[in-house]
Parts: structure tokens; C-alpha cells; sequence
């Protein structure tokens, strides 16, 4: 942790301290006892502005109630978040924006309309708004289906879609909930791709929260690992080789190594105090 705030001291957009979150849950079924289930313990976590980080660890270990809380989706017990606020902050300008797996679009509506939403939400002038939203729209390759519906679109699509929806709400930090998992592994491929250059020419600051071992080295400058068992973050690994990265390489093998491990261990705590 001192060699992380070492090198992220300066620049951090967000901070957490000591936060905690509890969920009651009933015993075997709802007319069960409940029981209190600690999900974060006292978590500390600093991110840097431009960083890209991803978040690993077991199913139901918190990586989402994390992000959640993080959005002001949820709140915690106790504990304190602060976000950097943005010094220019227009109307339509977000400080947090989530994709989930479900890109949560408008099927109804056509592609430029579910990127224009927030803006329009916002009074931005129609002309403005289109300008923003074509923007986005070509940065995520979908130029030929700007009047496209939704519904009509792939699960890829719907993912940049949303991605272009989030960029266009200038968001200061993208917050990404699993956004690729339901898709084959040619489209998931592509989108990183994208991803890493979006990353590259906007300079947003990435969390993004996978199951995926695979995309969180190729992806992450950082990975922080949560843990079942210490309810909080059980390690974080610096990733410092230039993207796109090559999974197979001796270091990022030995990293992927690593982090599996640490999952194993994981997994069999999970499995004997569930
Ligand atoms: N609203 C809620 N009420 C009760 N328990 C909850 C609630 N939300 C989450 N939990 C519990 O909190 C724990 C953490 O859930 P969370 O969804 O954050 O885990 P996760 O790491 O994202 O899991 P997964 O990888 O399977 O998506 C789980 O045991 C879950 O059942």
C-alpha cells in the first residue's frame, strides 16, 4: 500500500476510507432467521485520475456492491467516499457513469437517441447534443447504425452503444460492471481493443470489474483483488507493461499465475464458511 500511494499520491480523482457495508439476509429462505453478512470490511482504496483499474476476486465477494457504492447506487455503512469534483462541470456532465452487463439502453430508441438522452435530461441545445453524440457514435465505430434501433443491434453493439452514452455525459470515472461477460470471445476481444483506445484518446479514469482473469491483466494498470475472506482488498498488482498485451508473455503469465492462485484460496474460504 505505501508503494501505491507513493505513486498515486498526487492526482487522485477518488478515495475511499475505511468503508463498510452490511447485508441482513434471511437463513435458508425468506420466512428464515436473518443473519448479518459483512461484505466490506473497513476497504481503503485511492484512484488516480487517467487510471485504469480492474477488480477481481470470487463470485459474491463484493466486486459489485463495491462499484455500487462507488456510484452512489448504494451507500455504505460507514466509511468515507470522496470524488475530485470536475472544475467545469456543465450542466449534462457526469461524475460517474455505470455500464453494466445489460448495457441498460432504450431498445425502443435509435442509437443516436440513447446517446443523446442525458444530454437532452439536460437541456444541452440540439444541436450541441447531436454534434456530442456523433462524436461518440463514430469513436465507437457505429457511425452506419446511428439510426439504427437498439433492439435491432448485437450485444457487442449495445455494449459500445452504451460505452458512447457514457463518454457523451463526460463522465470522470466510467464504472464498468462485467459490460463484456455475456459476449462471445471474438467480440469480447474486439472490445478491448476499443476500450484501450478509448482509454488512450479521453485519458477517463476506468473501473472496471471482471471474473475474468484474462481480461483484468490485459486490461488493468492496476488489479485489486477482493476477498471473501478478508472482506476487503487482499492484494493489488501494479501492472506496468505497455497495451495491448500479450496474455502468453512470461510476466503477464507469471501475473495471471499469481492472481489465480489467490482465487483458489479464495474460493475454498468461500466454500467453507458459506
Ligand atoms: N441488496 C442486497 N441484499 C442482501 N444481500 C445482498 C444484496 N446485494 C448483495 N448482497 C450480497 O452481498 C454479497 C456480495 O454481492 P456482490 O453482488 O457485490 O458480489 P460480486 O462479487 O459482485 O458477485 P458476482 O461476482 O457473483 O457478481 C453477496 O453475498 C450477495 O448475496
Amino acid at each position: 500500500m505505501a508503494q501505491i500511494e507513493q505513486m498515486y499520491g498526487k492526482n487522485v480523482i477518488l478515495e475511499l476510507k475505511e468503508v463498510s457495508k452490511t447485508f441482513l439476509q434471511s437463513e435458508k429462505n425468506d420466512s428464515g432467521p436473518t443473519r448479518r453478512h459483512v461484505v466490506l470490511d473497513r476497504l481503503n482504496l485511492r484512484i488516480r485520475e487517467g487510471e485504469f483499474v480492474t477488480i477481481v476476486g470470487t463470485s459474491g465477494c463484493g466486486k459489485s456492491t463495491l462499484l455500487n457504492i462507488i456510484a452512489g447506487l448504494d451507500a455504505p455503512d460507514s466509511g468515507l467516499i470522496s470524488v475530485k469534483s470536475n472544475n467545469n462541470k456543465n450542466i449534462g456532465k457526469a461524475e460517474r457513469v455505470v455500464i453494466f452487463q445489460e448495457g441498460a439502453l432504450f431498445p425502443w430508441l435509435t442509437v443516436t437517441d440513447n446517446v443523446e438522452f442525458g444530454l437532452k435530461i439536460a437541456r444541452i441545445p440540439k444541436e450541441l447534443r447531436k454534434e456530442i453524440a456523433s462524436n461518440f457514435i463514430d469513436m465507437v465505430h457505429l457511425t452506419r447504425f446511428a439510426d439504427s434501433y437498439v433492439y435491432q443491434l448485437s450485444g457487442g453493439m449495445k455494449q459500445r452503444v452504451a460505452i458512447a452514452r457514457a463518454l457523451a455525459l463526460d463522465a470522470q470515472i466510467l464504472l464498468m460492471d462485467e459490460p463484456f461477460a455475456a459476449l462471445d470471445v471474438q467480440t469480447r476481444e474486439i472490445l478491448h481493443e476499443q476500450l484501450l483506445q478509448i482509454h488512450k484518446s479521453t485519458g477517463k479514469t476506468i473501473l472496471f470489474v471482471t471474473h475474468n482473469i484474462n481480461e483484468a491483466v490485459q486490461l488493468g494498470d492496476r488489479i485489486i483483488l477482493l476477498s471473501p475472506h478478508t472482506r476487503s482488498i487482499k492484494r493489488e498488482i501494479v501492472i506496468d507493461y505497455p497495451k495491448p498485451r500479450d496474455i502468453e508473455s512470461p510476466e503477464i503469465s507469471a501475473i495471471r499465475r499469481e492472481l489465480l492462485n489467490e482465487l483458489q484460496e479464495d474460493f475454498r474460504f468461500a466454500k467453507t464458511h458459506s
